[in-house]
């Protein structure tokens, strides 16, 4: 399956945030039209797409989740296939994901395994959020498409290639996006007591923020609070009127995320009083905790213990969130971290995956889904 490094570069030439994914999916799509269509039926959603494959005796349906969105991310990897998108780049692995969800729809087309599979390429994992409305549009308009069990993973840099991570339970946190707008006023730099001066608010802001995690958070208990991203004024010589704060807050259930909510409004009752300002918070897209089956998470270890190549590895939970969280809400199955030895971490300009990754994952996954009963 050498083919499939080939299409991971392929894809990660061509880089697209969440529900823009138009030249990757007709990639997918263009890839997939190539197969024997005998045993498959493909249907498209928005930027997503799904692959049912019927089995030879099906008693049920398994389903395999991929993502299919990049990141904002200009790219630093200086690999010869880098990213041909501006400021864009797959910096979260689902160029690896979809290459090997693409090889499983290759091989499960040409030997179909005994059971239906079904095969999710979801959009926007990084935001708004694919899963939750792609779930909705099956359970009301496709409902055969909905699976008896599901199971993804995803590339961990941190580990070797061959690492199989996962536990049962908790894996990932709850996560909630966070916008917040400051308005003030504006005015010349040199007469700061005529003005309101959004820039100090906002940077007063950003460090009482950080005191929600380290005062009122329970310290047995986590939470993480990131912004990532912060924005003001326009000139260097005008004070600035307007500030934007983007983040996103982790916990690791819905009553830390609710307290930490309430004590961001807080604080900023206290900076809209303190800077005589108006602050309007937006929490964006939620995305539910990833808590493994326990069945489920255990037979992936159990298969990886045994299975040419992998190793099984109990992992701690992680404040990675992933929107995978909704479909095992209601449904049995289990998400698992898989080793991509990268020195540079999930997120990073320079993160690059070993790709041996790549056919390994595809052979374990497949041999993994064949043997379920
Ligand atoms: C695996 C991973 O890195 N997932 C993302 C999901 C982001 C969700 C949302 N946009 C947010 O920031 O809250 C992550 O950053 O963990």
């Amino acid at each position: 399956m050498r083919h499939l490094i080939e299409v991971r570069r392929d894809l990660h030439k061509i880089p697209e945030v969440g529900f823009n994914e138009f030249k990757t999916q007709s990639y997918l799509l263009q890839f997939i039209s190539n197969l024997d269509q005998q045993h498959l039926q493909i249907t498209t959603w928005k930027t997503g797409i799904v692959v049912l494959i019927k089995g030879t005796n099906p008693s049920k349906l398994i389903g395999w989740r991929t993502d299919i969105d990049a990141l904002p991310v200009q790219e630093e990897t200086g690999l010869p296939f880098e990213s041909e998108v501006d400021g864009f780049m797959h910096a979260c692995g689902h160029d690896c994901h979809m290459a090997i969800a693409l090889g499983l729809v290759e091989t499960f087309s040409k030997q179909p395994p005994v059971h239906n599979v079904v095969v999710y390429f979801q959009p926007a994992e990084e935001g708004p959020g694919g899963a939750e409305p792609m779930l909705e549009w099956l359970k009301e308009e496709q409902p055969h498409l909905v699976a008896d069990e599901i199971y993804a993973l995803h590339i961990a840099p941190e580990y070797p290639v061959g690492t199989i991570a996962t536990r049962p339970g908790l894996l990932f946190a709850n996560t909630s996006e966070l916008f917040i707008d400051l308005k003030g006023i504006g005015g010349h730099a040199a007469y700061p007591h005529k003005t309101r001066d959004m820039t100090i608010a906002a940077a007063n802001l950003v460090m009482q923020l950080q005191t929600i995690i380290s005062r009122n958070v329970d310290p047995l208990d986590s939470a993480v609070i990131t912004i990532g991203k912060m924005t003001s004024g326009t000139v260097q010589n005008v004070i600035a009127e307007n500030a934007r704060l983007e983040g996103t807050i982790r916990t690791l259930n819905a009553q830390a995320m609710a307290e930490v909510k309430r004590r961001i409004e807080a604080i900023c009752k206290g900076i809209e009083a303190a800077f005589e300002c108006a602050i309007a918070i937006d929490y964006g897209s939620m995305y539910y905790e990833v808590n493994n089956n326990a069945n489920c998470a255990n037979a992936l270890l159990e298969f990886a213990e045994q299975f040419d190549g992998t190793t099984a590895y109990e992992c701690p939970a992680a404040m990675t969130g992933e929107d995978f969280g909704y479909f095992i809400k209601d449904l049995p199955g289990a998400m698992f971290w898989t080793g991509a030895n990268s020195n540079y971490g999930l997120h990073h300009a320079k993160m690059a995956p070993d790709e041996s990754l790549i056919p390994l994952n595809y052979r374990f996954v497949e041999q993994f889904i064949r043997q379920l009963v």
